[in-house]
């Protein structure tokens, strides 16, 4: 801390090489000097004294007066020298007489006056203070000074030493007394010089506490990022007071009624600050302390009306305004004074120096590419190694960043986080980042104020730093101002720069090329063109008309010539003209575009990509106009064949139908409608007659036997309504549509299984004539089926019993109906009897046929005699009431379409079709009888509640 302390108070190092004379003749008098002198010599000449042998070295280690005088003769006019050499020759030639006349000079108040300003020259002196103005306040000794001189309050006192400050810095020294004893004045210390607390130490002083009186001091910084700090240290030494600093944020502009807001002193950018007094939100006529920090910034074009804004608006008349800056061009000087009243001027070293803590370089690297790998070369190999690692700590700062970002940046880089900085000069000023220490100017500075604030970054509070410049061939003519800047501070240049013509003090800003790697944006470039282009078109509307002359804009990758204006025309017709051909411009390269993208969409067209997917899209064509054709033939050939198959369907009804009219079973008589229905009762009758002798023969049969048993008493009762033959049975078994050779044996079969309808379709479809005498023979035939089965028992026996029959009788009746009919014996084929055997059995054979045929002839009688004994007429009537009423269950109904009960509906639909055609009474038909063809058909469909509907 103690080295850091020394080095903090750089800016007071004797100059020595300078007073190099004045050294030789205090040594040629310290012996002379009694210890009484020395005694009385301030505490700032008994640090000279120690440092004498060292700086005897330094003068006889002197290069050359000539150099001497050169520095001196560089250094500024400051008043402070002047009082300073003064007052020494009046030292040198005074002490003699102050020997003689020790009294007198005590009692004489001019003389007493001079003393102490001689003391005060020799503290200035000693801390490199310099002064210019009337009564300038002495330099402050210690801190502790503050409050026995000017009544400070404790609190700052103890913050003072809270903050390590054991004496204060040498702007701080002289600039507090000058502000405390209500002085205004303007102060260029070294960067990092302490400028900070030497403006708000007095401030706070003097305000006392705090006031709800409004705003009572303003301190500008140019750069939100300074204002803040300001703010943070000032802050730092209100610490125990009431008092209220305030930074002026955005918010705080937009919804604070400064009215009522407790501020006593109030830091801004004058931007912010302009704005509210614009908008009439602030009021700064009590200020009482009015700072601009950076002031040389301030004073500059961009911020001038802000600040005169400001100025104006604190109008206080008793204000004390105060400029601070580690560069003080003589024209912000200028300025100052103009605005000023009564104001000290204060130097701290050298005017405009950079800080001398820290080491200046200058790097040659040719080009802007040559930056990169110088700065890999000026970088320790450690940062460089740091730097190549994905994790790489770098923040950046620059002035399109938003507040937030900016903040953001300044904040890491101040707690450590980020570990290189890129910024632009927006915290160039002020910035107060104790860890620094290396500022390396990858950008060239475009002033030697720029670069002292720059590198001012580093070597602060007495630390030591570095700085490294790199320059191009182009920053070569403006080598020369910086490298001023260093011989002045105590570096090296090399001797060839400042063998360089010097240039005024201005501005250096070279155009440069983009160092980026990364392909640029677009979107950028074509903005940057714009607002290029935009201010060409400014420029044609401008007073300079002769520019325009010879210039011409390049717009959209094309440069548009001026026409070439004439002197005497008027602006308005230049600006027209300029417009107009731009206008033209832009339609020709508008239309250039378009055929550019016809040539583009050509070229795309001829492209393999297009061809291929063109190929492609007309392959699926043509395989779906093959598909679409296919379908069409297929349907035409589909339609073809319904038509033929209409056609052959139609054909073949017509055929069927002919076949029916012309064929046997179908009446086509011209008889009229009751004839044909008084045949068909005719029919029936002769049915029902057959019928009658059946049943009147089996059951004569029985009675005869002795041994009657009814097989089915319903059947044979002719009281039962349902006795008989059904209705369609009957008509069944008139089928005229079928030949009687078709009749299905099934018929047969289903009949056996019903009990009340025993008699088959089959049985009746044999004609009237033959009907008795085929159940004659089937009766014939059932008698000896059992006999068959049991041949050789029948035959064993010989002699056939009455008993015997009626018992093989009811056997048969118990016995299959097929085995039944089937019981004719077949002839064996390869198992025949030899001739001897027949020889044998012939008369046994013949013996049984003649009982057989004996027996049979009885049987015939019988039959016949119970034929002629047949039941009375009106019997049948009744029969016929009975059968005709009963409903038509889904049996019958499958019988009249002649399909099966559980036959699909298609099929029901086509076997009514077929029935009707052949029963239609269009064709003659019974009526009734289709009425219940469509019946049976709506049964079988389901729809049995439609009774007898017509066709
Ligand atoms: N009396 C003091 N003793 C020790 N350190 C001090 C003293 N006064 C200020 N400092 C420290 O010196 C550093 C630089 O101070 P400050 O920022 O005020 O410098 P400055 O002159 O304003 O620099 P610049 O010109 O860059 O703005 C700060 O860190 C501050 O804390």
């Amino acid at each position: 801390m103690e080295r850091s302390a020394n080095f903090l108070f750089g800016g007071t190092n004797f100059n020595r090489k300078k007073f190099a004379p004045d050294f030789a003749k205090f040594k040629n008098r310290k012996e002379d000097d009694d210890e009484d002198h020395n005694k009385k010599v301030s505490f700032f000449e008994q640090e000279e004294e120690e440092e004498e042998p060292e700086q005897e070295k330094l003068v006889s280690s002197s290069s050359s007066s000539k150099k001497r005088k050169r520095k001196s003769a560089n250094s500024e006019p400051v008043e402070g020298f002047d009082v300073f050499k003064s007052s020494k020759k009046s030292r040198s030639k005074g002490k003699e007489v102050e020997q003689d006349t020790k009294d007198e000079t005590l009692e004489n108040p001019k003389k007493e006056l001079y003393r102490r300003m001689e003391q005060d020259s020799l503290s200035r002196k000693q801390y490199n203070i310099h002064v210019s103005g009337e009564n300038v306040p002495p330099p402050l000794k210690s801190f502790t000074e503050l409050s026995s001189r000017y009544g400070c309050k404790k609190y700052i006192l103890r913050n003072l030493a809270e903050l390590g400050f054991k004496e204060p810095t040498p702007i701080q020294r002289q600039a507090i007394p000058i502000l405390l004893s209500g002085r205004e004045c303007f102060a260029c210390a070294p960067t990092g010089s302490g400028k900070t607390f030497a403006f708000i130490c007095p401030m706070l002083i003097k305000l006392k506490r705090h006031s709800s009186d409004g705003i009572r001091a303003v301190i500008l910084s140019p750069a939100r990022e300074l204002a803040a700090q300001t703010a943070r240290e000032g802050k730092k030494l209100i610490k125990g007071s009431k008092f209220n600093i305030r930074l002026m944020t955005k918010p705080l502009v937009k919804t604070a009624d400064f009215s009522k807001l407790q501020c006593d002193v109030l830091i801004s950018t004058p931007m912010r600050l302009k704005r509210a007094i614009k908008a009439k939100k602030i009021d700064l006529s009590k200020v009482e302390y009015l700072v601009l920090d950076e002031s040389d910034k301030l004073f500059e074009q961009s911020m001038l009306k802000q600040i005169d804004g400001v100025v104006k608006a604190c109008s206080n008349p008793s204000i004390i305004r105060s400029l601070f800056s580690a560069t003080l061009p003589d024209s912000v000087e200028e300025l100052a004074r103009s605005i000023m009243h009564d104001a000290v001027r204060v130097i701290i070293g050298r005017k405009n120096t950079a800080s001398e803590t820290v080491k200046q370089k200058l790097v040659f690297t040719g080009t802007e590419e040559g930056k990169l790998l110088a700065l890999r070369q000026s970088f320790a190999q450690q940062l460089y190694d740091e730097l190549k690692c994905e994790d790489i700590r770098v923040g950046v700062i620059h002035s399109d960043l938003p507040p937030g970002e900016r903040e953001n940046a300044v904040d890491s880089f101040r707690a450590g986080e980020t570990w290189v900085l890129i910024a632009t000069d927006v915290i160039a000023r002020g910035m107060d980042f104790k860890g620094i220490n290396c500022v390396i100017n990858y950008d060239f500075p475009d002033s030697a104020s720029a670069y002292i604030h720059r590198i001012g970054r580093s070597g602060r509070a007495g630390r030591s730093g570095e700085a490294i410049t790199f320059y191009t061939e182009e920053d070569v003519p403006f080598l020369r101002n910086i490298a001023n800047t260093m011989t002045s501070s105590g570096c090296e240049v090399p001797s060839w720069i400042l063998t360089l013509k010097k240039k005024k003090w201005k501005k250096h800003r070279p155009k440069r090329d983009s160092i980026s790697t990364r392909p640029k944006d677009k979107r950028e470039e074509e903005m940057v063109k714009k607002a290029k282009w935009l201010k060409n078109v400014k420029k044609a509307f401008s007073q300079d008309l002769k520019k325009l002359k010879h210039k011409s804009v390049e717009y959209q990758n094309s440069e548009i010539s001026y026409p070439v204006l004439v002197a005497s025309s008027r602006r308005e017709d230049a600006a027209a003209i300029f417009i107009q051909s731009i206008f033209r411009g832009h339609l020709a390269r508008r239309e250039s575009q378009g055929m550019r993208r016809l040539a583009r969409l050509k070229l795309l067209m001829e492209g393999s990509v297009v061809q291929r997917q063109a190929a492609h899209t007309l392959k699926c064509m043509q395989t779906l106009t093959r598909l679409q054709s296919q379908i069409r033939s297929r349907r035409i050939r589909m339609s073809e064949e319904n038509q033929a198959r209409h056609k052959q369907l139609l054909h073949k009804h017509a055929k069927e139908l002919g076949g029916l009219k012309s064929g046997g079973n179908w009446n086509d008589s011209n008889q009229s409608k009751e004839q044909i229905e008084a045949g068909l009762l005719n029919k029936y009758e002769a049915t029902m007659r057959r019928e009658r002798a059946l049943a009147y023969a089996f059951t004569h049969q029985q009675n005869l036997k002795g041994n009657m048993r009814s097989g089915n008493t319903m059947f044979m009762d002719p009281s039962n309504p349902t006795w008989g033959w059904s209705w369609l049975e009957r008509w069944m078994a008139d089928k005229p549509w079928e030949s009687s050779e078709k009749v299905p044996s099934k018929n047969e079969k289903s009949s056996s299984s019903e009990k009340n309808r025993k008699h088959s379709i089959a049985r009746s479809a044999v004609s009237d004539d033959e009907g008795l005498a085929s159940s004659t023979a089937r009766r014939r035939n059932t008698v000896p089926a059992k006999p068959t089965r049991g041949k050789q028992k029948a035959q064993s026996s010989s002699g056939v019993s009455a008993a015997n029959t009626a018992t093989t009788e009811e056997n048969n009746e118990k016995a299959p109906i097929k085995k039944r009919v089937s019981t004719a014996p077949k002839p064996r084929k390869s198992s025949a009897p030899p001739n001897s055997i027949l020889k044998k059995v012939a008369p046994i054979l013949a013996g049984v046929a003649v009982a057989a045929a004996a027996y049979a002839g009885k049987y015939g009688i019988e039959a016949w005699q119970a034929f002629k004994a047949r039941p009375p007429r009106p019997k049948l009537r009744k029969f016929y009431e009975g059968g005709f009423q009963a409903a038509m269950t889904r049996r019958e109904a499958a019988l009249i379409l002649g399909v099966r009960e559980s036959v699909a509906a298609e099929k029901v639909k086509e076997a009514h079709r077929r029935v009707m055609v052949a029963n239609h009474p269009d064709a003659g038909g019974s009526h009734y009888l289709a009425s219940k063809i469509n019946e049976a058909k709506d049964m079988m469909l389901g729809k049995s509640e439609s009774y007898g509907s017509p066709f």
